[in-house]
């Protein structure tokens, strides 16, 4: 079982180039199906999720190939349109081939899907959604089988911003016979990401990264050339990384708009930032104050990046609060914390952290994504060796972190 070994070795120091969003990413990959031909997409991470993914797509007929972070594909016309369970079940982007294949071939066949296990995770917006547009939903097998002959363009409401059922709602709708609005959808910047990608095939989303999505359904739609966004939630996870170790670290191929709900939280601890044309510089302090954080939809506190700060928080000098919103599991992180001697107490949704003036390495077990990598942040500065065990997890999405941590002058390593 593959495992982070860390040991603290000072403040980090240097530069370091933040890799495409994975959750861009995984929801582009999937909408590339809807236009058949060649395409290309640059800045795509080199990580498990995308790996998954582009086997998934292979096995729909889809021809790959990667050349760095470039991806070349050739759609066919007709994909195939069952999801092996295999790979379904790896990833919970999987579920994103429901619309992406529902609009373009009439019919999709998924395992539910996988992912981080940070709670419940229901896609019953999705299917709420699909419905709405006309489609027939049913489970056949453990898989979830969406079909329509035609789609109808509908007004869907969402009881939550869910960044997966507004994804998959406007990829259906982009071939649905006129207009949809999806009315409380997601902000996130993925989501004008996906928009933005769709737009570029042809599509026609109007509003995406406000509460209102409206999309006409245009038919035909053809492959183009594009870039993928950098993703946010590794360059915070670096931001953390700076300001625990005290060290002072740059970041390239950032938007800095997308982090501000981070931004605002480290200042308010006292990390230096500033953003020099795109260059982020991350200067860490000393003395670290105490926050409060509630985890919300965008441009809310991203629940991905609560983790990184919950580690960054049992090192400030006071008492902080953390409410997590949006995942029920994800304060599991906090029994792993405590291993290393971390003083924390759940109450329901809420974490109270009582900072400590030092951690101590453990062995310690990776959650989730964001929770290992949350624990390798801490290693970084535990006293002694931290083992971070079910490392696997932590490459779902991050693209060689022992690599990049190395060279701003961590001790770490990765054994397979
Ligand atoms: C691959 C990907 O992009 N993953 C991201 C995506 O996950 P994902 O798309 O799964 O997250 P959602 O925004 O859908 O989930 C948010 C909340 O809505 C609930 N819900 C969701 C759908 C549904 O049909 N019914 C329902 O009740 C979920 O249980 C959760 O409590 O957004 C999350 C929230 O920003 C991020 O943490 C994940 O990193
Ligand atoms: C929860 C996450 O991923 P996923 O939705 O793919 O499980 C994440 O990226 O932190």
């Amino acid at each position: 079982m593959s495992k982070f070994i860390v040991r603290p070795n000072g403040p980090l120091k240097g530069k370091v180039n933040i890799s495409g969003a994975k959750n861009a990413a995984l929801a582009i990959l999937p909408a590339a199906l809807m236009a058949p031909g060649r395409a290309t997409l640059e800045n795509v991470p080199d990580i498990e999720d995308t790996q998954v993914m582009v086997e998934i797509l292979k096995s729909l007929g889809v021809d790959i190939n990667r050349t760095g972070d470039t991806l070349h594909l050739d759609i066919p016309d007709k994909p195939e349109t069952t999801v092996p369970y295999p790979l379904a079940k790896t990833i919970r982007a999987s579920n994103l081939l429901l619309g992406a294949l529902l609009a373009r071939c009439g019919r999709a066949a998924v395992p539910m899907p996988g992912g981080c296990d940070i709670g419940a995770r229901p896609i019953d917006l999705h299917l709420k959604g699909f419905q709405a547009m006309g489609a027939e939903v049913t489970l056949s097998q453990g898989a979830v089988v969406v079909e329509a002959k035609q789609l109808y363009g509908a007004k869907v409401y969402l009881d939550f911003p869910s960044v997966g059922a507004t994804e998959n709602i406007m990829m259906a709708a982009c071939f649905a016979e006129g207009k949809t609005t999806i009315e409380n959808a997601a902000k996130e910047p993925e989501i004008v990401d996906l928009a933005n990608f769709l737009n570029a095939l042809g599509a026609k989303v109007r509003g995406a990264g406000t509460d209102i999505i409206r999309i006409t359904g245009m038919g035909p739609l053809k492959p183009v050339n594009y870039s993928v966004i950098p993703d946010r939630i590794e360059a915070g996870t670096f931001m953390v990384a700076a300001a625990i170790t005290c060290g002072e670290i740059q970041l390239t191929n950032v938007i800095s708009t997308h982090l501000q709900p981070l931004i605002a939280k480290l200042k308010e601890v006292g990390v230096n930032i500033t953003d020099n044309n795109g260059l982020l510089t991350v200067r860490g302090s000393k003395y670290l104050m105490p926050a409060d954080i509630k985890t919300l939809p965008y441009p809310g506190f991203p629940t991905d990046l609560q983790s990184p700060m919950m580690a960054l928080l049992t090192m400030a000098e006071g008492t902080s609060i953390i409410v997590e919103n949006i995942f029920e599991n994800r304060l599991g992180l906090a029994s792993e914390l405590k291993r290393l001697g971390a003083s924390i107490k759940i109450e329901g949704h809420t974490a109270i952290i009582q900072g400590v003036s030092h951690l101590t390495g453990a062995k310690v077990r990776a959650l989730d994504l964001r929770a290992g990598a949350a624990l390798v942040l801490s290693g970084l500065v535990a006293s002694g060796e931290t083992e971070v065990c079910h490392a696997k997890v932590i490459e779902r999405g991050y693209q060689r972190l022992d690599e990049k941590l190395r060279s701003l002058g961590a001790d770490v390593e990765l054994v397979k």
